[in-house]
């Protein structure tokens, strides 16, 4: 039986490559594109939004229909009305927004306990993996003589909303993790002084269409390593998110990652 799967943004970029990678897959079943209501395409076929051609599936705000998975790329108030559909569906849960304030974040680890939910600020199989090697490199490098010093750079498309981004803000939570790091800082302006060794520093770049870019520099005394990963477009996140889709669908309630769905 496929996975039957609703989107909830469906007309944005993320949700018309979901839309457009969703329809092709025998495994699944797209039953619902969810937008808001005053979005100026509500009610118009996402297939013909994402262009697919017509799929019989318009924009829309409800439902009576079943499904097993929700998939939110959107924005942190749709998030929030991604996590109470799930919750009202008995369903499974991929949140990808980034962004999102407390509040949403403690409204989704509430539902992890009555439903299960794939959270992670990035879905792409190499970003996951870099992550890995990023831990592997701030343990290795924690107490290296002349210390290590972290900076994340990243880029992305001039329309993104919030910055730095949600990966950016995971790479560095996992390293300061693995090297007792509590500073965090972003950018740098005029007189700051001698960097100190326990902080990281964030440089958000925004620039053209750019679907997504991450360097983590540890730079020691002598020499440096960057680790880059980069998308070169946006299906990399979307077939993740229907991945993680199929993966959450019918599993117990609780917090999941992309190391569970990509076996990390
Ligand atoms: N985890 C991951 O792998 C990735 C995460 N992201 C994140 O996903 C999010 C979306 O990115 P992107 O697709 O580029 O953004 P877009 O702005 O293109 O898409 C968001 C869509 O959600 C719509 N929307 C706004 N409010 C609501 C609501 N209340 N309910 C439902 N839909 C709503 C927007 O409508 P309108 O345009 O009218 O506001 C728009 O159609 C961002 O937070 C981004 O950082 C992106 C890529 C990968
Ligand atoms: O907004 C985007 O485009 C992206 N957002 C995510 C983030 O903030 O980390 C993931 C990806 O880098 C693309």
């Amino acid at each position: 039986m496929p996975t039957k799967v609703a989107i909830n943004g469906a007309a944005g970029r993320m949700g018309q490559r979901l839309v457009a990678l969703g329809c092709q897959d025998e495994s699944l079943e797209l039953v619902a594109c969810f937008e808001y209501s005053g979005h100026p395409k509500f009610g118009q076929d996402a297939g013909n939004i994402a262009g697919v051609g017509e799929l019989g599936l318009h924009l829309i705000d409800h439902t009576d229909e079943a499904y097993d998975a929700i998939i939110d790329f959107s924005v942190p108030e749709g998030a929030h009305a991604a996590v109470e559909r799930a919750v009202a569906a008995k369903a499974a849960l991929v949140m990808a927004t980034t962004g999102l304030e407390e509040e949403h974040k403690a409204k989704i680890r509430e539902a992890a306990n009555v439903i299960p939910v794939v959270w992670a600020p990035s879905m792409s199989t190499t970003v996951n993996l870099t992550m890995k090697l990023c831990e592997i490199a701030a343990e290795a490098l924690k107490d290296v003589p002349g210390g290590a010093d972290v900076e994340i750079l990243e880029r992305h498309h001039r329309f993104k909303e919030d910055s730095p981004s949600g990966t950016a803000l995971r790479f560095g939570e996992l390293i300061a993790n693995k090297m007792g790091i509590t500073r965090h800082i972003h950018g740098r302006e005029g007189r700051p002084g001698a960097r100190p060794h326990d902080e990281i520093a964030y440089h958000a770049i925004r620039t053209g269409d750019n679907p997504g870019e991450h360097t983590i520099i540890f730079g020691l005394l002598g020499e440096t390593m960057e680790l880059t990963v980069r998308a070169s477009n946006r299906d990399c996140y979307a077939s993740g998110a229907l991945q993680a889709a199929k993966f959450a669908a019918g599993k117990p309630p609780g917090l999941y990652n992309m190391n569970d769905v990509l076996g990390l």
